[in-house]
């Protein structure tokens, strides 16, 4: 990137007077641009033009060429600097600014033209402007931040990599982020990362940002694009492809043991040899018998490899009996392979022993021939002489132990904690260090052989990167790209593999199906912006505070019988068209509730509000969004079959759904709904639990047949659900003011 452009982004400080307080923004940015910070943009949504003038003059000063200069938002301020010959660098735009096509005709082509971009549609419309309109884009937030209020739902490192993956122009990670999360984001693709309260809120901003700029540098060469790529995107070792041997036993079903292992070493780029231990009778749902050969004969197969192979890694897995640890023992004493990484299985996912009790004592003999153990909760307490920790910090403490005890480094893993995240530690006693690694826990059944895979991926990313922490990063972030895309596998109908070859096979461009939940996920950004214009129409503000004018809502509701009559018949074609009976049903039963809620407004509310309906002043005529909107609806059915159908009925439920829950539980203003509220009743119905469950099953069923349809048919149904969505917009804008939308007749 950085040959490409002659501005070095690593390191972004966006200004926050506020959070600068008293010392100031100019002496903050002075410490800042101290410590490393290669880009200052100046951020002020409060001040005028001529304080921001004023700004800009001071920070141009301060700066003196060691940084660039860029002002957020003010085109027109970058401007009017220039003209006063002061030298700023360029302009940082949002979604909402003017636009970058005219930033870069007014600044020319040298100037920085930075945009915010979060999601694929902002990725998309960056991709049909000129080359060389955008510099960079501002990409994010990587976490919740309190910078900046109404942000849009966190990414995450995982969700920024997905975007900087599909796009050409360099892309700055922003929005909480944090020094440790700096080898994770350029790992992830990351240009650069953006920093606001971690260095203006900062005792010593000049230490913050060295801190940033130390770990950015330290991160060099295992960035994806660095170095010469493996499969995973670190670097070859300079010695070539490590050889990595496995001594475990085997599953015959795939997911764990010697058959995982052999997947993980080829997923993250290392030669697989494996010496067998056990055999076990396995699947995902148990271990039903365990074979263990000679001891003898496992000598033999170490033997056999060793004089002929050189080892650069080690991995041992399960070793079934004291015989066999022994076995190992001695012959890592006599081989010494330059990395031993030691997994004490001793359970199985499925609760099954795989260690005879007798034999935990002579595993703890073993433990110092290792150079990392990579103990589970359950193992950690086993080795730690304790109960099992239960929370996170009981964990890292029983770890300082074990490293201590035991004279090995520990990686502490709290995959079987249960809680939001699913963080690993890695603790060494002897250098006083503990390494924590965080990322968000996975909603997944997949996590047969997680504990194998990440063992042989570490002993295999140890070898080649030849540090244990960047080697932890990378096995985390390969192993929860495969965890993400395990069930996908569709592998036994316990606890599933996680699939070792997602990220190899999805860049070899073999498709790899997005889960349900990642559907889920992308088709709630993908109407971000869609839903938050529905939060914005007067028409929804005013029916959150109750002042929407009768009128104004009897037309909506009149507009909205009509609709929910011929919704009702696209759900009961989706039923008609559904593939199995729990659908036909689901759809079936969403139809009859339409019809009943139809039936309901009338006579509870348009009865009402206007009399009967021959006695109405004027004949009812759907409006044309509604027209719109129903024909949209029909068309997805008859041109695009069940699979578009059913994501263009979503977002009547999704939408409704959300916005009813934020209506009514004050999530959506300063307070929960008021029984005065003259439309109380009405909200209350989308704010019921049997919605919400309906909205649930909805959703599931959607993203389950998104989830394994081909990649042309789910791009067509996203089309459909965001059309759909678009249409919900203008339906809800359409009644009020009155006369603005009335089609005549
Ligand atoms: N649901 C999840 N989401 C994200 N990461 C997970 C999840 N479950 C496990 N992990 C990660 O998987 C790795 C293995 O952790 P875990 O504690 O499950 O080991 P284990 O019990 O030894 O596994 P196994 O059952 O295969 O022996 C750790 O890096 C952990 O953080
Ligand atoms: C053979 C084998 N080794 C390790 C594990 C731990 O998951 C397992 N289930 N099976
Ligand atoms: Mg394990």
């Amino acid at each position: 990137m950085s040959s490409r452009h002659p501005f070095d982004l690593s390191l972004t400080l966006v200004t926050d007077a506020a959070l600068c307080g008293e010392r100031g923004v100019a002496a903050v940015v002075a410490e800042a641009v101290a410590g490393g910070a290669t880009i200052v943009q100046l951020r002020d949504k409060l001040a005028s033009t001529e304080q921001l003038l004023e700004q800009v003059a001071e920070l141009a000063g301060v700066i003196d060429g060691r940084a660039a200069l860029v002002v957020n938002d003010r085109l027109d301020v970058v401007v009017a600097a220039r003209e006063r010959g002061i030298r700023v660098d360029g302009v940082h735009l949002g979604q909402s600014d003017a636009a970058v096509l005219a930033a870069r005709d007014a600044l020319g082509p040298d100037a920085i033209v930075g945009l915010t971009a979060n999601t694929r549609a902002h990725l998309d419309a960056v991709a049909r402007l000129p080359r060389g309109t955008v510099d960079y884009l501002g990409v994010g937030v990587i976490r919740p931040t309190s910078t900046k209020p109404d942000h849009p739902p966190a990414l995450g490192v995982d969700g920024f990599a997905v975007l900087a993956a599909a796009t050409d122009v360099p892309c700055v990670a922003i929005g909480g982020v944090g020094a440790a999360d700096v080898p994770e984001l350029r790992r992830a693709g990351a240009a650069g990362v953006a920093v606001v309260s971690a260095i203006c809120a900062a005792p010593d901003p000049r230490a913050a940002a060295a801190e940033f700029a130390a770990r950015w540098a330290a991160s060099a060469g295992i960035e994806a694009d660095g170095g010469s790529p493996t499969a995973s995107g670190a670097p070859r070792p300079a010695g070539g492809v490590p050889r990595v041997l496995s001594i475990a036993g085997s599953d015959p079903s795939g997911g764990a043991g010697i058959q995982a292992d052999l997947k993980s070493i080829a997923a993250v780029g290392g030669y697989g040899m494996a010496a067998i231990t056990a055999l076990t009778a396995q699947n995902t749902r148990g271990v039903r018998g365990v074979h263990v050969p000679p001891a003898t004969f496992l000598a033999d197969q170490l033997d056999t490899i060793a004089d002929d192979i050189e080892v650069d890694a080690v991995k041992i897995g399960m070793l079934a009996n004291a015989e066999v640890i022994d076995t190992v023992a001695a012959w890592l004493r006599r081989i010494r392979p330059p990395v031993v990484v030691l997994d004490p299985v001793m359970v199985a996912t499925s609760g099954d022993r795989l260690l005879d009790p007798d034999a935990e004592r002579a595993l703890r003999d073993l433990l110092p021939l290792a150079d990392l153990v990579t103990p589970n909760v359950a193992e950690l307490a086993v080795l730690a002489d304790a109960e099992p920790a239960t929370t996170w910090a009981g964990v890292i403490a029983q770890a300082e132990t074990v490293s201590a005890g035991f004279g090995v480094r520990v990686l502490a893993k709290g995959g079987h904690l249960d809680g939001a995240t699913a963080p690993d530690a890695l603790v060494d006693a002897a250098a006083a260090t503990i390494v924590e690694f965080d990322g968000e826990r996975i909603a997944t059944t997949a996590t047969h052989g997680t504990g194998c895979s990440l063992s042989s991926a570490l002993a295999t990313l140890r070898a080649s990167l030849g540090a244990w922490e960047p080697a932890v990063a990378e096995a985390r972030r390969w192993l929860r790209e495969s965890l993400r895309h395990g069930e996908s596998l569709a592998v036994g109908g316990g606890h599933g593999p996680v699939h070792h070859f997602a990220g190899l096979w999805s860049r070899g461009g073999l498709a790899t199906a997005p889960t349900p939940a990642e559907v889920e996920a992308e088709w709630w950004a993908e109407i971000a912006d869609v839903r938050r214009a529905i939060d914005e129409l007067p028409f929804i503000r005013a029916l959150a505070d109750g002042s929407l004018p009768r009128t104004a809502f009897e037309e909506y509701l009149a507009q909205d019988a009509h609709y929910l009559r011929v919704y009702s018949r696209t759900l009961a074609e989706a039923s008609r068209l559904a593939p199995d009976a729990p659908a036909q049903a689901f759809w079936a039963a969403g139809a009859q509730r339409c019809l009943d809620g139809e039936l309901a407004l009338h006579r509870d509310r348009l009865h009402d509000l206007r009399g009967p309906r021959d006695q109405r002043a004027r004949p009812f005529e759907p409006n044309a969004a509604n027209t719109a909107y129903l024909d949209h609806l029909v068309a997805s059915g008859s041109r695009g079959g069940y699979a578009e159908l059913i994501a263009a009925v979503l977002p009547c439920y999704w939408i409704y759904d959300d916005l009813g829950r934020r209506l009514v539980t004050g999530g959506f203003g300063p307070e929960a709904l008021s029984p005065e509220h003259p439309y109380a009743d009405w909200l209350a119905m989308y704010g019921e639990p049997a919605f919400e469950l309906a909205t649930r099953q909805a959703i599931d069923t959607v993203a389950a047949v998104a989830s394994r349809a081909t990649p042309a048919v789910r791009a067509r149904m996203l089309r459909a659900f965001r059309r759909s969505a678009e249409h919900e917009l203008a339906f809800f804008a359409a009644p009020w003011p009155a006369d603005r939308i009335e089609v005549d007749a």
